[in-house]
């Protein structure tokens, strides 16, 4: 087996920093490695030197955690947007009949408005804001959140519980067809045109499939790292196939990856806050998403969960989950300027709302039993402006790497 040992050679007292710097950059550098950076228990070289750390693809057989695996998905989708390869896969744009092609041409606007439509009556907001962007990327965006909205109805819709991991199965065989120009219906077809036109990779739509499969056979995560596989399943998905269609300002000097990066974890933010909002629904049905081993470390149980009591160990338990959800926000701000401004605007009004769930949760004095958290219109609305205000503001500095080609 074929693979590279990197070894850091530095004083003892600087053993620990050199790697955990190591740690940190690897998974972030590109390398395609198979297996990621292990602290090797130092080894005394010479008087004082110590090898702090050690790479290797080969001699190490260290499970990956999730962020690993997700990051994954998010080079591969940023080298897709670079290389701007797709294939155009879709008949109907290789319609030489003239008259066949506008017939299909007005199904297709068909289709689209018909998304759009879905769009308005699902998410006002939301659709509000796509508005702004320009009409080509506006219908794209509106066919991938049917897309994802259809996805999700089948295990939190009304036919959830006669959904089977067959019938998920089927899903994931229309996805395919879709993805090769073959659309079972219009909605399909929508989003079939939409993925022959921008640089959206398969695997954010299939990772959005697994999460519901996950969803039909899991009630309990064990840890943080089970808990973000999950959210990067079922939300971080939705950053990763957004972006291609928004597409990224040409004036960014941000890497792609670090926008991906940013998309991602906008979504996962998102789906923690969806999690802490809805414990009491969630326990209702018999699920936990919270990550057990913390909440064994906050002195509680599963038991004091389903009771529903808020009590001083729950808020500062609460304080905990809502700081990590303020974290990966935080990270997504830093990616939103980077985006094409036409686009930042319903982003922004999304982020916004969002997480001042969390904020409504601390007003809510951490009762995420028995009160729904939920941003007043009042608030909705002050919201607008203010996103349209960051959207205006432009290309942040804080991002910037490497030009892009
Ligand atoms: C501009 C914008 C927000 C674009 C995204 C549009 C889009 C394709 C949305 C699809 C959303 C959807 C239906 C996902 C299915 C799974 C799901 C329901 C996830 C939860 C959403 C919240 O929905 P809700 O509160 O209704 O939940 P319930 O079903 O009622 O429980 C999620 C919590 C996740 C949604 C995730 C996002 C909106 C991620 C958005 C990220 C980006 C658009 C990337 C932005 C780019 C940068 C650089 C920051
Ligand atoms: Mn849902």
């Amino acid at each position: 087996m074929a693979g590279v040992l990197l070894w850091v050679i530095c004083p003892k007292e600087n053993a620990s920093f050199a790697a955990t710097t190591l740690f940190s950059l690897v998974p972030k550098s590109g390398l395609q490695l198979s297996r990621y950076p292990k602290v090797c228990s130092r080894q005394k070289l010479s008087n004082g030197v110590f090898a702090a750390a050690s790479l290797s693809s080969a001699v190490v057989n260290l499970p990956r955690s999730s962020e690993e695996k997700v990051y994954e998905v998010v080079l591969k989708q940023a080298a897709l947007v670079k290389e701007q390869k797709k294939e155009r896969a879709l008949d109907v744009r290789k319609g030489n009949d003239q008259a066949e092609s506008m017939t299909r041409g007005d199904l297709l606007n068909g289709a689209y408005n018909r998304c759009g439509e879905v769009c308005a009556e699902y998410a006002k907001t939301f659709y509000l804001g796509t508005l702004l962007m320009t009409p080509e990327r506006r219908r794209a965006v509106w066919a991938i959140y049917v897309w994802c909205r259809r996805t999700d109805e089948l295990v939190d819709g009304p036919n959830a519980s006669y959904i089977t991991p067959k019938a998920l199965d089927r899903w994931e065989q229309r996805l395919n067809d879709l993805f090769e120009g073959r659309p079972y219906d219009m909605y399909d077809a929508a989003l079939a045109d939409t993925v022959s036109k921008y640089p959206v990779d398969i695997q954010p739509f299939k990772d959005m499939i697994e999460g519901m499969r996950m969803d039909l056979k899991k009630s309990r995560y064990k840890d943080f790292d089970e808990l973000y596989l999950y959210c990067y399943y079922v939300a971080g998905t939705v950053g990763l196939m957004s972006v291609p269609v928004m597409g990224i300002a040409p004036e960014s000097k941000a890497s792609t990856e670090s926008v991906y990066n940013a998309a991602l974890a906008l979504g996962i933010a998102n789906q923690l806050t969806n999690i802490l909002r809805d414990v009491g629904e969630d326990a209702s049905r018999g699920r936990i998403y919270l990550p057990q081993d913390e909440i064994a470390q906050a002195g509680l149980s599963d038991e004091d969960i389903f009771n529903g009591k808020v009590t001083d160990k729950w808020r500062s338990f609460m304080k905990g989950q809502i700081k990590r959800a303020r974290m990966f926000f935080d990270e997504a701000e830093k990616g939103v300027a980077e985006l094409n401004a036409a686009s930042r605007w319903p982003v922004w009004a999304s982020l916004l709302l969002y997480k001042q769930i969390l904020d409504a949760i601390e007003a809510n004095d951490y009762d995420n039993f028995t009160k729904r958290a939920y941003v007043g219109k009042a608030k909705k609305f002050a919201s607008l402006p203010i996103a349209y205000g960051r959207a205006l503001m432009g290309v942040s500095s804080k991002f910037a790497e490497p030009a892009r080609s």
